[in-house]
């Protein structure tokens, strides 16, 4: 007996410290990988390659890759190789190589390289996420429901209480404590306009605080456990990973409320034969096979699993991103206050002329809100970093290097925008940048055929809340939010990593256009 206890104890050992030798061997061999290929690449660590600060929650992706961007242009080099832990990944820096890869040679990188499991998690199965033809399938199927038409269309549905409940909001936080946290009261804004754009029913955010469907969003975006921001980041970088470690990026609490919640609004719509013109019509229109029922696969239409992550990313879009860009917008302002005064301006005397009403064509004429807009999202973009899937082989032209299939691509899209060459002196917020062409460095929607499909109602989204709240506030900086601001190291998003908090000042009637008791006063 002992001397098989002995003999079991010297066999584990032993096996364990093969498996030890094997991985090591597998880690330094991962490491070789740009050596091999003679791309230029930081030297990694063991285990971790370049992503030691990422895994520690030291510093977000974003601004590590933005930094690699910097020294790639220092070196003069139009690519080079990072390590996430073992995972090669190629991230591009020469602009007309970026234009190639999203744009041109598209063809060999039409997928993002994000998780996708639709029979464990079939959220995952949203648009972000597919792949090749499924992808061009849906994208051309969905695309109907975000053309300029159709969103000015959603945004003229929406009720116009919501200015009013917007600013007893922010009256009864101010009396209460002194300052509001922007972003947080944004939020609720989006929450109720994507809730009535998308599905058509009252979510009230604004009214009733913490509605539920916005606490299970934010749950996705804000895990702020350790294991949630790491599983948000592995998805984006390593999904393979997921096929050998059963991870999921949602759990099942929030896929059963999404599936009741998008099957009621089906039943809803069928017992009483409502049409309206919005998202979930356009869904609901694609070849009649959504029904509530209806499990299975199908290859022309969309089986309800489908349909409900498709819905998931609609509400997924349009509640963080723009909520963000708002936010930091009003921060940005509260700062420069000689800016926020011009945009109120502007706004006043657009909503003159259309008697209050923020309407699709007032909000097409202010022009200066837009570049306040644009100037916001090239210096804080909600996606720091678009990530391409090599789908087939691809020469790097003008080098000899073969970027396998399979391979990882970063665009650092926060590195373009900071970058000097491109927009001199990117510390500064400057509007006026705006006032001729556009740099093709500005890209925070993306670009090419995998371009935000919503890019237009998500920045008349950004633009209907700052008009709301710049026509009747003035904002200043509380002392307690932080300049300049850092990011959140535990979120996959460009997000602040303390609140933004103001101070509001209600403007008086002679100060701000009274939409609903003068049409006609002079400003
Ligand atoms: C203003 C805020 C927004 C920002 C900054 C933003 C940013 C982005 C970015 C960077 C991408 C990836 C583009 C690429 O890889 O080239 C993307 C894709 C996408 N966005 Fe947005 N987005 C915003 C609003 C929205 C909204 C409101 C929705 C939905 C209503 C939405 C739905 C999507 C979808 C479905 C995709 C995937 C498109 C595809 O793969 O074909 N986004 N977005």
């Amino acid at each position: 007996m002992t001397f098989f206890l002995h003999y079991a104890f010297y066999g584990f050992i032993s096996v364990t410290l093969l498996f030890v030798i094997l991985c090591l061997i597998y880690c330094k061999r991962a490491n070789e990988y740009w050596q091999r290929k003679n791309v230029y690449a930081w030297k990694p660590t063991l285990v971790f390659g370049n992503a030691m600060d990422i895994m520690l929650q030291k510093k977000p992706l974003g601004v590590q890759i933005k930094e690699y961007y910097d020294d790639l242009k220092a070196q003069r080099k139009s690519f080079g190789g990072y390590y996430f832990l073992t995972q090669p990944v190629l991230v591009v820096s020469d602009l007309d190589l970026i234009k190639r890869v999203m744009v041109t040679d598209f063809e060999h990188f039409t997928d993002r390289p994000l998780h996708i499991d639709e029979e464990e998690n079939p959220l995952t199965g949203y648009l972000p996420a597919l792949k090749g033809e499924r992808w061009k399938a849906l994208r051309m199927k969905l695309s109907p429901a975000f053309t300029l038409l159709k969103s000015k269309m959603m945004l003229e549905t929406l009720p116009e209480t919501y200015a009013d409940t917007l600013m007893e909001l922010i009256d009864r936080e101010t009396r209460i404590h002194g300052v509001i946290n922007v972003h947080e009261i944004i939020g609720k804004l989006n929450m109720d306009i994507i809730a009535s754009c998308a599905f058509g029913f009252e979510c009230n955010s604004l009214k009733e605080g913490n509605a539920e469907l916005k606490n299970h969003l934010l749950n996705f975006f804000h895990d702020q456990s350790l294991r949630g921001s790491i599983i948000h980041i592995l998805s984006y970088v390593i999904p393979n990973i997921f096929k050998i470690i059963k991870l999921k990026t949602c759990n099942a609490k929030m896929m059963d409320y999404f599936t009741k919640l998008v099957t009621e609004i089906i039943a809803i719509r069928e017992k009483d034969e409502i049409v309206r013109n919005d998202f979930m019509h356009i869904l609901l229109q694609i070849d009649e096979v959504s029904k509530p029922d209806m499990a299975s696969e199908s290859t022309d239409g969309l089986s309800l699993k489908e349909l409900v992550a498709q819905c998931f990313v609609f509400l997924l879009g349009g509640l963080e991103a723009p909520s963000t860009v708002s936010s930091f917008c009003i921060y940005v302002l509260s700062q420069h206050l000689e800016l926020q005064d011009k945009a109120r301006e502007e706004i006043r005397s657009v909503l003159k002329k259309y008697k209050g009403k923020i309407s699709h064509d007032a909000l097409s004429e202010m022009t200066f809100i837009d570049q306040c807009i644009y100037e916001t999202f090239r210096m804080y973009p909600p996606v720091m970093i678009h990530g391409r899937a090599c789908t087939k082989e691809y020469v790097v032209p003008g080098s000899r290097v073969v970027i396998e299939k399979g391979t990882t691509v970063f665009i650092p899209t926060y590195g373009l925008h900071m970058d000097p060459d491109y927009f001199p002196n990117p510390e500064v917020f400057d509007p006026e940048r705006y006032s001729n062409k556009i740099s093709d460095a500005w890209m925070p929607m993306g670009c090419g055929p995998r371009i935000c499909i919503a890019y237009r109602f998500g920045l008349l989204q950004v633009k209907y809340a700052l008009v709301t709240l710049l026509r009747h506030y003035k904002f200043a900086l509380h002392s307690s939010t932080k300049t300049p601001m850092t990011f959140d190291c535990k979120n996959f998003l460009l997000y602040p990593s303390s609140p933004i908090l103001v101070i509001p000042e209600k403007l008086s009637s002679n100060d701000s256009y009274n939409h609903q008791q003068n049409f006609d006063c002079d400003l």
